[in-house]
């Protein structure tokens, strides 16, 4: 478990701070989303001890970074976007080296991880004659090592492709009993049938923190679905459409509404993204 007590944490020569006065992260995997530029790669850092707060602490089960950093540190996989890998060192060799670093692996753990990432045939290949999507594997895989309770993931599908996507979603939801995970990302829904919470940021500021359950219930506003002819989806406000399909001369679309747009539409269950659109939507027309 995580505990944020009065964080404040400003970014030297820009005018950005974040400030969560006051947040528990319990185990299992929170998704953190919010726009560019909210704040969720600095939360990230600062969770990862790859920053520290100018105020405020973060308790790990009680430990904190001022009296027990090597320990925390122990306990911690964290893959920030960008990460810069060995690139002369093999796949292997890298982890093993990284293991090194971290105190060790387990017998049989690295080949356990290289397995699960689809590395085997990379053992021997060098970090920088491996495509993008396989370095990203690399990146993921060592973040497990030493099986640590925290791990923090900064848009973690990023260069996988579809399959890969899935597969690490799976690999993730398999391991987070018992571990605090928190993943940054832009795909809500690839992660919404395998999550349990979510945290919005927006300009550094906690929105939200809850279940899945409570992000998507009592919105104002609600998602209707509905097959339309050209006149009418033309008075329609494009600023509420989620899609269209054109078939011939009538529009399928979904779209969010107080109330149905026309009698043929017919309510739709919220999406973990539609919330998210609803709720960025909110947001922006109450400070306008
Ligand atoms: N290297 C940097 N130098 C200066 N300012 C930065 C740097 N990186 C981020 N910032 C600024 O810090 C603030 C928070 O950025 P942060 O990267 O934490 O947001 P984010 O939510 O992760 O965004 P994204 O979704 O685009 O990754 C933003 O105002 C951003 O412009």
């Amino acid at each position: 478990m995580l505990e944020l007590h009065q964080l404040m944490w400003r970014r030297m020569r820009a005018d950005f701070h974040l400030h969560i006065p006051r947040l528990t992260i319990k185990p299992g995997i929170t998704l953190l989303v919010g726009r560019n530029g909210a704040g969720k790669s600095s939360l990230l850092h600062l969770l990862a001890t790859a920053q520290f707060p100018n105020e405020g602490d973060i308790r790990y089960n009680g430990l904190t970074a001022a009296r027990d950093l090597p320990l925390i540190r122990s306990q911690i996989g964290f893959v920030p976007t960008g990460i810069e890998l060995y690139e002369e060192m093999k796949t292997e060799k890298l982890l093993h080296y990284l293991a090194e670093l971290k105190g060790g692996a387990e017998a049989g753990e690295l080949d356990r991880l290289m397995d699960a990432f689809q590395l085997m045939s990379f053992r021997n290949s060098r970090i920088k004659s491996l495509p993008q999507g396989i370095r990203q594997r690399v990146a993921l895989a060592q973040a497990w090592i030493g099986s640590p309770p925290y791990i923090f993931l900064d848009e973690p599908l990023n260069a996988l492709d579809s399959i890969e996507r899935l597969r690490f979603i799976r690999f993730v939801a398999a391991h987070a009993r018992n571990r605090t995970i928190v993943v940054s990302t832009h795909e809500l829904n690839e992660w919404e049938a395998w999550s349990d919470r979510i945290l919005w940021l927006d300009e550094g500021a906690l929105q939200f923190h809850g279940s899945l359950q409570e992000w998507s219930s009592h919105l104002p506003l609600s998602v209707w679905e509905g097959t339309i002819d050209m006149p009418a989806y033309r008075g329609l406000d494009p600023a509420h459409i989620l899609h269209m399909r054109m078939n011939e001369q009538f529009y399928t679309v979904r779209l969010l509404g107080k109330k149905a747009p026309a009698p043929q539409f017919t309510e739709q269950e919220t999406t973990l993204e539609d919330a998210y659109f609803i709720r960025c939507r909110n947001q922006h027309s109450s400070t306008a």
